[in-house]
């Protein structure tokens, strides 16, 4: 695999009565984590399974470093890869299940204590599959999707059932291995968090591409960020800002200001003898970006 970059293409999915995907083209780049973002429904458990070869595409292509999955030698060591809270027999322990992986993808057995090591569950590594919390299940997924050292990391989901010290060290871990040069995507519903997690998303609903860029890029594109003004003196306000500001007042009695900065504000306040009570900036978030740009396509298709 020449570097680790994710190429989708006209990507298709029809199944009997729906288009789960629908021409879907994007690109993610290695060093940095994507999030990959949708509506339930929109079609990313399908994208995602088409990029591992688990789904037939109806047409078009995803290609991870240049390659097919079906064409990529010794899979385990270039993709890693969560589908679903990770599956394992449930008399088995958390260290047997990853040592039969290892067997299985021609890696060392010892790898399985590093990348049990890796995600905090070397205390747990003796006891049965049966007894692991949903939390612990993810940990364990994420310790299969390690072994191979891949390059590129695809996980759907993988902060279902984590605790808020869970997310938090999920988001550490997915950041350092960025750092590391490494491809990640990452599916997910939690806004807040990709807000914070990725450095680029992906958003899709009813299976087409809705935007692809920067998390700033996309929050930026959604509108200019406003300042919120409260004062005792609204209209002096006004007048000394003059020409070219945007005000509007709010219901509540705030000035919701564009076209000038914090500091422009706050010195004009200053200079025309204006007391000012509050002075927030209030950029828009990923929410309600999110909400804003799939807008009617939440889809129960
Ligand atoms: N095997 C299948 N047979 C028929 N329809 C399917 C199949 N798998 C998925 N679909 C449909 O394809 C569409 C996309 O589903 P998909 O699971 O990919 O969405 P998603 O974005 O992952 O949703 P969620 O966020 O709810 O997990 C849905 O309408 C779903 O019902």
């Amino acid at each position: 695999m020449s570097d680790g970059k994710i190429v989708v293409t006209g990507l298709t999915k029809v199944y009997k009565t729906v288009r789960a995907v629908d021409d879907l083209s994007f690109t993610v780049e290695a060093g940095r984590v994507t999030g990959f973002l949708g509506p339930n429904g929109a079609g990313k458990t399908t994208t995602l399974r088409m990029l591992l070869n688990l789904v037939r595409p109806s047409g078009g292509t995803g290609t991870i470093g240049g390659q097919r999955y079906a064409d990529l030698v010794d899979p385990i060591r270039h993709v890693g890869a969560i589908l679903e809270a990770s599956g394992a027999h449930r008399g088995r322990s958390g260290r047997n299940h990853l040592r039969m992986l290892c067997i299985a993808g021609g890696l060392p057995v010892s790898r399985a204590d590093e990348v049990l090591d890796m995600v905090g569950l070397t205390p747990a590594a003796k006891r049965k599959f049966k007894g692991y919390s949903l939390g612990m299940r993810q940990r364990l997924g994420i310790a299969a999707a390690l072994l191979g050292d891949p390059k590129v990391l695809i996980l759907d989901e993988p902060a279902n059932g984590l605790d808020p010290e869970g997310i938090r060290w999920m988001r550490d871990l997915l950041k350092g291995l960025a750092d590391e040069g490494r491809t990640v995507l990452v599916s997910s519903h939690l806004l807040s968090e990709m807000e914070i997690l990725a450095d680029d998303l992906v958003i899709i609903a009813a299976g087409k591409l809705v935007r692809q860029g920067t998390v700033a890029g996309i929050i930026d594109s959604m509108g200019a960020e406003q300042i919120r003004v409260r004062t005792p003196d609204a209209d002096g306000l006004v007048a000394a800002l003059g020409e070219g500001v945007g005000v509007t007042r709010a219901d509540d009695g705030a000035l919701r200001i564009t076209g000038a900065s914090r500091e422009t504000i706050g010195d004009t306040a200053l200079r025309a003898g204006v007391a000012i009570h509050e002075l927030v900036v209030d950029r828009p978030d990923l929410e309600n970006v999110f909400l804003q740009l799939t807008a009617g396509k939440a889809d129960i298709r």
